[in-house]
């Protein structure tokens, strides 16, 4: 489908007065951008906030346009980014241009399919040695609160196998304390991208903090000297040149740090909190899964062996990413006029792309509403690439995928293989949008030995 015509020809897009929804926006902002994207109804429009328009992108080959098609034109940054900057600076999440392709370049090859491969058995070791922390709460039935047990689980992988260890369990505990105090403080920036970057939001001073946290711990792990024969992402770095040629600076390896560290331990952490309550809603599903873990891993610690037979695994995890896309904004800026479908983008105009519209939207999928993994079974039609987008696409695509589904792999195996949920929270938790989608309240699961 050829997307771009003439300027000449080009409309409008058609305008969403969204300045009406402002006080339903900061309550739920998820569903505002549920029911803009209803009534874009597959049209680009604008969602007009008087101070700000972005443009709404919602139709797969739109999405596909702007994310691969013609994705030089449409620069990473404007109003989803800019509120970040201070925590991911010039780094991979938080540049774009040739610095962004330097630290791309750089890092790719530790996260490719190949090299995740490399690394299973010792990610398979933390998880399996993080689960452990479940067996005290197993024997006494205290209830475990499914946010900390994940973190400590997820920073640990995270931890071992980018910094080599080299972040100390103090380190790693008060960056996972930041980072919890840094999601709730950006709600009030991430959802008020309208207003300029002066102008003060609730939660600034916390923000501050937080970021003072992540500088300090970053710029101490920056000053490492790279060790003879480690592999980690440290290491890489240490000995890489930075952006100019030279040495790398403080300043780039503590952006890199922050944007690997965040994007790997926040997004995973989310998207697993979320499994819980709603395996609890639906037993089919729950016992269908504890049915596969049980025949393939059994009696085993998890182990990569076991991975390729971890089929209906997989589709729940799949299928979790789409119900519940926790990377569900992100935006671009067009560097140069275009047109979409008819539709005049200007230069300079802010892109809006949500992976949780996207997901959610009747127009493309069937009962999107509804948890259904068989979406994703051996054999039944794949979904539209740019209506499954959960770690984006084109050159921005999510870097960590392969480590995000060997490590869920691994975590629902490994959980399921020694522990039997007794009881979680079932009720689907409040949403709140930062960075990621976190529960607002606490979810809490009790489990016993699985033998
Ligand atoms: C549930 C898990 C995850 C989800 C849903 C997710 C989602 C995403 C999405 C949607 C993007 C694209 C943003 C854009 O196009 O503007 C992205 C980029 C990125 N993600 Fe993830 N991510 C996950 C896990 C991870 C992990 C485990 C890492 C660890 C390295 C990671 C590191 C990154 C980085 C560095 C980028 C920026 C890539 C670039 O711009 O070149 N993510 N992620």
């Amino acid at each position: 489908m050829a997307l771009s015509t003439s300027v000449k020809s080009a409309v409008k897009a058609r305008s969403l007065p969204i300045y009406r929804d402002i006080p339903s926006l900061l309550r739920d902002p998820l569903n505002s951008f549920a029911e803009w994207g209803r009534q874009a109804d597959g049209e680009i429009v604008r969602l007009d906030a008087k101070v700000c328009s972005p443009y709404l992108i919602t139709a797969p080959d739109h999405v596909q346009h702007i994310l691969r098609g013609n994705q030089d034109n449409y620069a990473r940054g404007g109003i989803f980014y800019s509120p970040l900057k201070d925590l991911f600076g010039d780094g991979i999440l938080g540049a774009d241009g040739d610095t962004w392709v330097h630290s791309r370049r750089i890092m790719q090859p530790m996260f490719t399919a190949r090299h995740i491969k490399l690394i299973q058995s010792r990610m398979a070791g933390f998880i399996n040695e993080g689960l452990n922390a479940l067996e005290e709460p197993a024997r006494t039935g205290a209830p475990v609160d499914v946010d900390d047990l994940m973190a400590s689980i997820v920073t640990k992988a995270v931890v071992g196998l980018i910094f080599g260890q080299r972040i100390s369990r103090e380190q790693a505990d008060e960056l996972t304390a930041a980072t919890n105090t840094l999601i709730p403080s950006m709600i009030p920036r991430v959802v008020t991208p309208f207003l300029p970057e002066w102008f003060p939001r609730p939660k600034d001073r916390v923000f501050a903090e937080a970021i003072k946290v992540f500088d300090k711990h970053m710029y101490e792990v920056a000053a490492a000297r790279p060790r003879e024969g480690d592999d980690d992402l440290l290491t890489l770095l240490l000995g890489a040149p930075g952006p100019d040629g030279g040495p790398p600076s403080p300043k780039w390896l503590r952006d890199n740090f922050s944007g690997v560290y965040g994007a790997a331990s926040e997004s995973t952490v989310s998207a697993m909190v979320w499994l819980m309550p709603i395996l609890a809603r639906h037993p089919e599903v729950h016992a269908k899964l504890t049915a596969e873990i049980d025949e393939v891993v059994g009696a085993d610690e998890v182990g990569p062996e076991h991975l390729p037979r971890l089929v209906y695994t997989k589709q729940v995890i799949d299928e979790l990413l789409r119900y519940m896309p926790v990377g569900w904004l992100f935006s671009r800026v067009a560097v140069d006029e275009d047109v979409i479908d008819g539709v005049r983008i200007p230069r300079g105009a802010d892109i809006l792309i949500s992976p949780f519209i996207s997901h959610r939207s009747e127009k493309y999928w069937d009962r999107p509403l509804e948890f259904d993994p068989e979406r994703f079974a051996p054999g039944a039609p794949p979904p539209n690439r740019y209506s499954y987008f959960p770690f984006g696409a084109g050159g921005h695509l999510c870097i960590g995928n392969h480590l995000f589904a060997t490590e869920a792999l691994l975590l629902l195996a490994g959980l399921f293989s020694r522990f039997r949920l007794v009881n979680v929270t079932p009720s689907e938790p409040t949403r709140v949008v930062g960075a990621t989608i976190k529960p607002l309240e606490k979810v809490e699961m009790v489990v016993r030995p699985a033998r």
